[in-house]
């Protein structure tokens, strides 16, 4: 039989879920002029989602009823959505359809959104502009002092990032110029690299998965974003389920949730199984107890802990090279993942038991003796990471003295250096008792 709560617990329960609890923002006027501008465009509002501000994970929606398992939660007529078709049918299109060769899908896409920006209150979109925000976190936008402060990796990513969008950007100045018949100002001033990077965040962050019909006018590359206004202010979360898609027989993109939400409590979406690295290179933000969260080791990095004098590394170097154990390498919540581990224990095969190399990368135990070498070289290189992410930690914090104007995007590096540590303090822990029965 069900217990009954009491007073003192309901009341408990409601101070426990308000710290998620978000402040309702739907009266605020750039969300009053979106609701109108969607319901111009046949979008029927449920009143289930409202714009709130959230603690922990900023601007996101909240329900307003309890969402259950299996109901579509936005329905989002075909209209309100922002696409290739869209930019096409726009004064830019004339322009995009003349231009040789042909411009990519996205470049249509932030063309159409700095285009549209600068034209204001003139602009069908302003009601969704305006809700849009007005920077952004990703590794592209920050300061290089604060890139260099990220883990290799994701540096190594970020400052790939950049290149390709200032790439993309010098390659369609040509193109820019061909509009200035559509301005008054010079479009060097208006497509200027700032508003360029604008947009392109814009779409990197924001657009959904939805795949478009060819447009002869545009190059073969996947043409596949979609601006959804109101459906893109759902935050991620890792622990969610979702399916999302455009339904053909409403013709509107729908989002069903396939995970509970209780009234009042922000209601998320899954961007996709992300680690945090990902996360911060696509979307600008870390998730905290992100599940798919690591820390990733190179393959490189694992020469540095080899047993010296090794007579056989080359040959356990190219085994590890031609079965693909050289990358995906990881420290997760649970410990060293079973790849790492692998290859740790090729590794530290010993030269006697070197001809059992197969059973190893099926996962067979060898000795007792392979075992706890490769445990301890996993737990060596895991401390050694702890202590490199202190020493980050460190830099960190005296740059956020030092450099006040780059706090936010220094407490962005910092969170993810934090989740990293907590995830190798956890596989130390998993580390040290599972060497302990074999010390
Ligand atoms: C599609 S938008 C979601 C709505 C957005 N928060 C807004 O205010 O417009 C994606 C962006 O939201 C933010 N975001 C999404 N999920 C988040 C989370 N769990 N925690 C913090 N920020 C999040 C990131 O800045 C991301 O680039």
């Amino acid at each position: 039989m069900q217990r009954r709560r009491g007073r003192t617990e309901r009341v408990r329960r409601r101070r426990r879920s308000s710290g998620s609890r978000g402040v309702n923002e739907s009266c605020r006027s750039e969300f009053i002029e979106l609701r109108k501008w969607l319901k111009e465009r046949k979008f029927e509002d449920t009143g289930l989602l409202v714009p709130a501000c959230f603690p922990g994970t900023g601007r996101g929606l909240m329900s307003k009823a309890s969402l259950q398992e299996g109901q579509v939660i936005i329905s989002l007529p075909e209209s309100c959505l922002l696409t290739t078709d869209t930019v096409i049918r726009s004064s830019v299109g004339p322009y995009i359809k003349k231009w040789k060769p042909p411009v990519s899908p996205l470049l249509a896409l932030c063309t159409f959104l700095v285009s549209e920006r600068h034209a204001g209150s003139h602009s069908l979109w302003k009601s969704y502009l305006d809700i849009l925000p007005k920077s952004y976190t990703c590794p592209v936008c920050l300061e290089p002092e604060v890139v260099d402060l990220l883990p290799g990796p994701l540096r190594a990513k970020a400052e790939e990032q950049r290149a390709r969008v200032q790439d993309l950007f010098a390659s369609s100045r040509d193109f820019f110029s061909t509009l200035q018949p559509l301005f008054a100002e010079s479009v060097d001033s208006i497509f200027s690299y700032h508003a360029f990077l604008w947009a392109w965040c814009t779409v990197n962050t924001r657009a959904v998965y939805l795949k478009s019909r060819r447009q002869e006018c545009l190059s073969s590359e996947p043409d596949t974003c979609a601006l959804a206004p109101f459906l893109d202010l759902l935050n991620h979360s890792p622990h969610v389920q979702v399916k999302a898609a455009f339904n053909e027989k409403t013709r509107c993109y729908e989002i069903r949730t396939a995970s509970r939400c209780r009234k009042h409590q922000e209601a998320f979406i899954c961007y996709g199984p992300h680690d945090n690295q990902r996360l911060l290179l696509e979307y600008g933000f870390v998730a905290f107890g992100n599940p798919h969260a690591c820390v990733p080791v190179s393959g490189e990095m694992l020469l540095k802990y080899l047993p010296p004098a090794d007579k056989q590394v080359h040959k356990k170097l190219s085994i590890l090279e031609d079965h693909g154990f050289t990358g995906n390498l990881t420290f997760g919540w649970d410990g060293p993942s079973w790849r790492l581990l692998t290859a740790l224990k090729l590794l530290c095969l010993e030269a006697e038991r070197f001809t059992s190399w197969k059973k190893v990368l099926i996962g067979d135990v060898i000795s007792d003796r392979n075992e706890k070498a490769s445990l301890g070289v996993a737990q060596k290189i895991c401390s050694d990471f702890i202590a490199e992410i202190h020493s980050e930690l460190r830099k960190v914090s005296d740059m956020k003295e030092r450099k006040g104007s780059l706090i936010s995007q220094l407490c962005l590096v910092e969170a993810l250096r934090m989740e990293e540590l907590r995830i190798l303090q956890a596989s130390a822990e998993i580390l040290s008792s599972s060497l302990a029965p074999l010390s």
